[in-house]
């Protein structure tokens, strides 16, 4: 699988500038015309991070793959490392390795922590996943303290938080540098806009904002292009298939863990329009949980400019429904329990 590929792979949902076969070519092999940038993955020996490491080995704007996990990461790497692309791979295991996989790190991408079980919400985790986010941000703020921060692990509604705090008292924090990964729901939203609506899904845009949670997840179908004339049944139903669809995965697993292979494609989206950014790409936009003032809380889902520091501009939201701004409305308060639950753990313990 070559540029030609990965390229179609991801312009199929990415919303971001695709050049060409040809120039990609130019920019992803050469090192004269693509920069070196290091991505790391902590979390990388699991079943999101496994497929994700696959998946940036295939991206050709990385130069090195750094995996770290606290267990499994040499066979993991030692596999990786035989595919010819680009980047060169090397693996870490445990703490004492953390600092080697994180330095010079450009990028750092964590889906370290525990997944949901049926019956379980996002915020059940928060008691382990806390904890392991806020050891590994706290070795992020003494080995790679510019490297843009991609936060797969749940409750991303509280780990982002917690990782600002952890990076504040660092005396390290760039708000712009901080994301929570949200493009699942942007990717679900497609699939299901598409198959509703009848359309191509290479080319649906869905915005999705809000945070990464139940009900927080909010779908913007009335911006979706291509327009398409649904009823607002069919919006309603489409909202809620995108807010459960975690947990529809967490059931179809029946116990075996949440959603990994589609989530690694979303993370690998995410982390490429990271990079173009970085990079000096043009009009880089995806939609993620960053610091924002786009409402009353502190952190807020919704489309974000990116460039070569990060966050370039947090975009507005645009005209709302009435269901939407009602959603919107219903989602504030869990949203700020969440937030302010990661900050308070941050700061306490
Ligand atoms: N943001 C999103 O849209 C999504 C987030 N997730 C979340 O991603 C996380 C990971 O999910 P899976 O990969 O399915 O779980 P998994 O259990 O398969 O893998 C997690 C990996 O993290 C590693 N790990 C644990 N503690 C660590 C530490 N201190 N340092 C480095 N690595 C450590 C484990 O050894 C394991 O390999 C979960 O919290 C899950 O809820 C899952 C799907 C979507
Ligand atoms: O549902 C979960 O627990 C994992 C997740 O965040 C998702 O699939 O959106």
């Amino acid at each position: 699988m070559k540029a030609a590929m990965l390229r179609s792979v991801l312009k199929r949902s990415c919303s971001t500038t695709v050049p060409s076969a040809s120039h990609v070519m130019r920019r992803g092999f050469s090192s004269e015309s693509s920069p070196e940038r290091k991505v790391a993955v902590l979390g990388a020996a699991g079943g999101i991070g496994q497929p994700l490491a696959l998946l940036m080995k295939l991206n050709p704007l990385v130069s090195k793959l750094s995996l770290y996990d606290i267990a499994g990461t040499p066979g993991v790497a030692a596999d990786i490392s035989h595919i010819n692309t680009r980047s060169e791979v090397a693996g870490f295991m445990g703490e004492d390795q953390l600092g080697q996989a994180l330095e010079g790190s450009d990028i750092v991408i964590i889906p370290a922590g525990v997944p949901r079980k049926p019956g379980m919400t996002r915020d059940d985790l928060f008691n382990i996943n806390a904890g392991i986010v806020k050891s590994l941000c706290t070795a992020i703020s003494k080995y790679c303290p510019n490297a843009l921060v991609n936060m797969i692990s749940n409750p991303v509604n509280s780990t982002v938080p917690i990782a600002a705090e952890i990076f504040k008292k660092a005396g390290t924090y760039d708000e712009k540098k901080l994301f929570g990964v949200t493009t699942l729901d942007v990717v679900r939203a497609k699939t299901f806009y598409a198959g509703k609506a009848k359309v191509n899904v290479a080319g649906v845009n869905v915005p999705v904002v809000g945070g990464h949670a139940g009900i927080t997840i909010l779908p913007l179908f009335s911006q979706a292009t291509p327009r398409a004339n649904l009823a607002d049944e069919e919006i309603k139903a489409l909202t809620k298939r995108t807010q459960d669809g975690g947990t529809e995965v967490v059931e179809a697993k029946a116990g075996k863990g949440s959603a990994t292979l589609s989530m690694a494609y979303a993370g690998a989206i995410f982390a490429d329009a990271c990079l173009k950014g970085l990079n000096g790409v043009p009009d880089v936009v995806e939609c993620s949980f960053v610091q924002s003032t786009v409402t009353e809380l502190p952190f807020f889902a919704s489309k974000v400019r990116l460039g070569k520091n990060g966050v370039e501009e947090v975009l507005g939201l645009g005209p709302l429904s009435d269901y939407e701004q009602q959603g919107l409305e219903a989602l504030k308060p869990e949203l700020k329990s969440s937030i302010e639950k990661g900050i308070k753990f941050a700061n306490q313990s």
